[in-house]
């Protein structure tokens, strides 16, 4: 794919791309683009498809302006163990440990192309193997229940510098201003801050900088929230490796634990999350989170490299 296109700094701060001439054979990559709540990734089906380099391709494929455009690239490879097994990438090639909104779609292409059409889905991820109901109309997926696992709240488990073992609360100062921020893994680590209305938020300013906020060690997933009512939560997200996204699957898990755990939301009671491409339903209990949201494809093409 670099064979095509060159990044060249002008100086300016902006980055061009440059056509650079092709001189090798090109490999023909099948794709689908499909969205979860409007986090959109491009999926590739590695049962059919011989791909090398996941992260570099990652990068190409998700650049909006001179790529398919989407949130990162999530490819869909046979397992040892599960239905399927799903690689994350983000925008930047980081590989995530687990994807919310994207293991929905990877459970409805499993079931929709018939590589396992079964009503329960077994997925393997970075973080275990999760297990997804699918609910299906006229032969096709259309929304799925998953359950995502137990939350981790123990700060070397999430994971984020802070004093003790137990704490997942606290007061950290970002861009002058302090903020109490309640930390959750979902299998990925996750900084959530209640607060005001979050759309009124500058969050292209601020969200790179809780990013890499020196306490957290592998940089942090982080969701703004504002308490609705003890049902319903209003999130907006700044996704590490992709930036702000519509919407965050385990986020919205970790927002909906983080709200219980401050007493805004109770355990075992549905939690709707109100994200900007749309809602998902959120079940925390002593057994685990479940997430349950829509899956959607919006085309399938093939593309060049
Ligand atoms: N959008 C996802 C999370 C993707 C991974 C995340 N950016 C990370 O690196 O942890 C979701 O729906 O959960």
């Amino acid at each position: 794919m670099n064979k095509y296109l060159k990044k060249a700094e002008n100086g300016s701060g902006i980055d061009h791309y440059t056509r650079v001439p092709d001189t090798g054979a090109k490999q023909k990559i099948t794709f689908t683009k499909m969205h979860g709540c409007a986090n959109d990734y491009v999926y590739i089906d590695c049962f059919q498809n011989d791909i090398q380099n996941y992260a570099e391709l990652a990068i190409y494929l998700s650049d909006r302006h001179t790529g398919i455009g989407g949130d990162g690239v999530i490819y869909i490879c046979p397992s040892d163990v599960a239905d399927a097994r799903m690689r994350m990438y983000n925008l930047d090639g980081s590989e995530g440990m687990m994807c919310g909104n994207g293991i929905r779609c990877v459970a409805k292409y499993v079931y929709d192309s018939g590589i396992a059409k079964k009503d329960v889905l077994h997925i393997e991820t970075k973080s275990g193997i999760k297990i997804c109901r699918v609910h299906v109309e006229n032969g096709e997926v259309t929304t799925v229940t998953v359950d995502m696992g137990k939350a981790e709240l123990v700060p070397a488990k999430i994971p984020v510098d802070f004093p003790g073992d137990t704490a997942v609360k606290e007061k950290i100062t970002v861009l002058d201003k302090e903020y109490e921020v309640t930390c959750v893994s979902m299998g990925n680590p996750h900084c959530v801050i209640f607060g005001k209305d979050p759309d009124t938020i500058d969050l292209e300013k601020i969200g790179p900088h809780f990013e890499h906020f020196e306490k957290f060690p592998e940089r942090i997933n982080t969701e703004f929230i504002e308490v609705l009512d003890n049902h319903t939560l209003k999130m907006r997200v700044w996704e590490r490796g992709s930036g702000e996204t519509m919407a965050c699957g385990t986020g919205a898990c970790a927002s909906a634990v983080a709200a219980c755990l401050n007493g805004y939301c109770k355990k075992g009671e549905d939690i709707t999350v109100k994200l900007r491409g749309g809602d998902l339903v959120i079940h925390y209990t002593d057994d685990g989170v479940q997430m349950t949201g829509s899956a959607d494809t919006v085309f399938t093409g093939i593309v060049e490299i």
